[in-house]
C-alpha cells in the first residue's frame, strides 16, 4: 500500500446552511444529496488528487461546521491553510457578513492562505433572478480588495463547482503558491493512491 501525501490543506468556511459539504459531495462523489438537511458538526476531511498538467495535487479538504456554536474548532482547521474557500448562499445577505468574518480572520491569522469567494446555490437564482441578495458584481469589487478569487457554484446542477476546485489546485501548483517550508511537510495519509478517507460527521 503506497501513502498518500496531501500537497494543500483546503478548509471550508462559511455560514451554517450555505452549501460547504454539498460542494465538496459534489466535486468528490459527483453528487447532489437530497433529503432533510443535516449540519455538520466540528469537520469533516476529504483528500482528493486532481491533475494539474502533467502533475497530480493532492488537496486535503476540511469542511467545516458552520454553526457559531463550532466557531472555536473551525479556527483550529484552517491553521496552515493553504486555500480558504469562503462561502455564501447568493439568497442570504446574512451569510455574507458571516463570510466577510471570516475573510477577516484569515487576513489576521493566516497571511499565506488564499481566498476563494464562493457564492453558492447559484441554480435557484437561475430559476427565479428576484432570489438574488448579493450582487455579482459588489462581490466581485471586494474580491478584487482583498486578492481573492471568485466564483459563483451550484452544487444542484454542478456549474462551476470542478472550476472552483481545479484553481484552488492550480494556484497551489503555480510557482508564486508553492513552497512547502521544512516545518510544514506534506502530510502522509497511509492511504492507498487513489483512495478517498472521508471522516463525516452529521446530525439532524
Ligand atoms: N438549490 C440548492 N440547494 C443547495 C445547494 N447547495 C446546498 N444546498 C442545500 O442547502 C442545505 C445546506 O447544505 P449543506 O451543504 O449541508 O450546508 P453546509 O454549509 O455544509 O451546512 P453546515 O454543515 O451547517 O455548516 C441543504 O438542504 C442542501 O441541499 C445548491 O447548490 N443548490
Amino acid at each position: 500500500m503506497s501513502a498518500m501525501r496531501v500537497d494543500a490543506k483546503v478548509v471550508m468556511l462559511g455560514k451554517e446552511s450555505v452549501g460547504k459539504t454539498s460542494l465538496v459531495e459534489r466535486y468528490v462523489h459527483h453528487r447532489f444529496l437530497v433529503g432533510p438537511y443535516q449540519n455538520t458538526i466540528g469537520a469533516a476531511f476529504v483528500a482528493k488528487p486532481i491533475q494539474v498538467g502533467e502533475k497530480v495535487i493532492t488537496l486535503g479538504i476540511w469542511d467545516t461546521a458552520g454553526s457559531e456554536r463550532y466557531e472555536a474548532m473551525s479556527r483550529i482547521y484552517y491553521r496552515g491553510a493553504r486555500a480558504a474557500i469562503v462561502c455564501y448562499d447568493l439568497t442570504d445577505s446574512s451569510s455574507f457578513q458571516r463570510a466577510k468574518f471570516w475573510v477577516k480572520e484569515l487576513q489576521n491569522c493566516e497571511e499565506h492562505c488564499r481566498i476563494y469567494l464562493c457564492g453558492t446555490k447559484n441554480d435557484l437564482i437561475e430559476g427565479d433572478r428576484s432570489l438574488r441578495q448579493i450582487d455579482y458584481h459588489d462581490v466581485q469589487d471586494f474580491a478584487e480588495e482583498i486578492g481573492a478569487q471568485h466564483f459563483e457554484t451550484s452544487s444542484k446542477s454542478g456549474n462551476n463547482v470542478d472550476e472552483l476546485f481545479q484553481k484552488v489546485a492550480e494556484d497551489y501548483n503555480s510557482s508564486a503558491f508553492q513552497y512547502m517550508t521544512a516545518e510544514e511537510p506534506g502530510v502522509d495519509l497511509g492511504q492507498k493512491k487513489d483512495s478517498i478517507f472521508y471522516s463525516c460527521c452529521h446530525s439532524n
